[in-house]
């Protein structure tokens, strides 16, 4: 299974949302990494055929997916940030009734949530009112629905958004099992998110895509831009509105910053080792002198 964007641009009015993308998707995890207003979602409302590019071509496996209709969308699972459900059914009633919203057949359909349920750790909850799950518990059943047609294309947007730690680390892991021969595309602005589960992770600032790699060609590209430094806390201060400052931690009296820059931001400042947080802050963060 292969995704094609070709010069892929969508605008609202005179706005670009996505621009100009051009991307070639294989089996694995990908994840989309931005801030708020990126252009995250109409990326994956695009690839779900939910919106239409203004402009450019999303192919798979060499055809065009608006043209594909059925063909394509027995392909793909989405999970959207907010995904609607019936608060009074059960998680079992939920998933059969996606199920032959999907056109599955009954007896399939059966044996399938089953499975789905054991999987997403809700087998005891099957019968629990879809308003009485937690969050976590919510987003399991919702990519459980995502899952019902076993699709060669899963996309997920923001799956672990307001999720505790545990839950986030357990929907990680569920998202880590379900890649295995598909392509799972998912966005987020948590990093440790992709850190942890992206063969790929994509940079997405302004509707384009500003790095794509791995984890370590993606590190790569941070080559001698961390540093790190002891300072006073009058220093400090100064350096924060002059710098991307990724961490500071007081002791002693004295600072110790973690300073993303092109070139040594004082004299004996040492080069450290950076972090995908790092890439983050400095692709998507401000300098304190910036801040409103
Ligand atoms: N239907 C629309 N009409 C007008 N502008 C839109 C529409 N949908 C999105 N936009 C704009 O396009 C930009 C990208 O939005 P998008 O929702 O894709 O970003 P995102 O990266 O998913 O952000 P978030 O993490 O907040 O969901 C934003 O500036 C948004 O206001």
């Amino acid at each position: 299974m292969k995704l094609q964007m070709v010069n892929v641009t969508r605008k609202f009015g005179d706005f670009r949302a996505v621009e100009n993308l051009n991307l070639t998707i294989e089996n694995g995890v990908y994840g989309l990494l931005g801030v708020n207003g990126a252009g995250k979602t109409t990326l994956m409302r695009m690839i779900c055929t939910l919106l239409p590019p203004t402009s450019g071509q999303i192919l798979c496996d060499g055809k065009d997916i608006f043209k594909m209709d059925g063909e394509y969308r027995n392909l793909l699972g989405y999970l959207p940030q907010e995904f609607g459900f019936y608060p009074d059914f059960t998680v079992k009633d939920y998933l059969l009734y996606i199920a032959s919203l999907k056109g599955i057949r009954p007896m399939v359909a059966g044996k399938r949530v089953k499975d789905l349920l054991a999987q997403v750790g809700l087998t005891k909850s099957a019968n629990k009112k879809m308003k009485k799950l937690s969050g976590g518990m919510k987003r399991r059943a919702g990519i459980a629905q995502a899952m019902l047609n076993n699709p060669k294309i899963l996309i997920l947007d923001e799956p672990t958004a307001g999720l505790d730690p545990t839950e986030r680390v357990r929907f990680r892991n569920l998202i880590s099992e379900l890649s295995e021969d598909r392509i799972v595309i998912l966005s987020t602005h948590i990093v440790s998110d992709v850190e942890y589960i992206a063969n790929e992770i994509w940079l997405m600032k302004d509707g384009q895509i500003m790095q794509q790699g791995n984890l370590d060609q993606t590190l790569a590209s941070m080559q001698e831009k961390v540093y790190a430094c002891e300072v006073s806390q009058a220093d400090a201060t100064k350096m924060m509105k002059k710098f991307k400052v990724s961490n500071m931690k007081s002791e002693r009296g004295m600072v110790e910053l973690r300073i993303i820059a092109g070139e040594p931001p004082i004299a004996g400042a040492s080069v450290v080792e950076p972090t995908l947080e790092d890439v983050f802050l400095y692709y998507f963060g401000e300098k304190g002198g910036e801040m409103e």
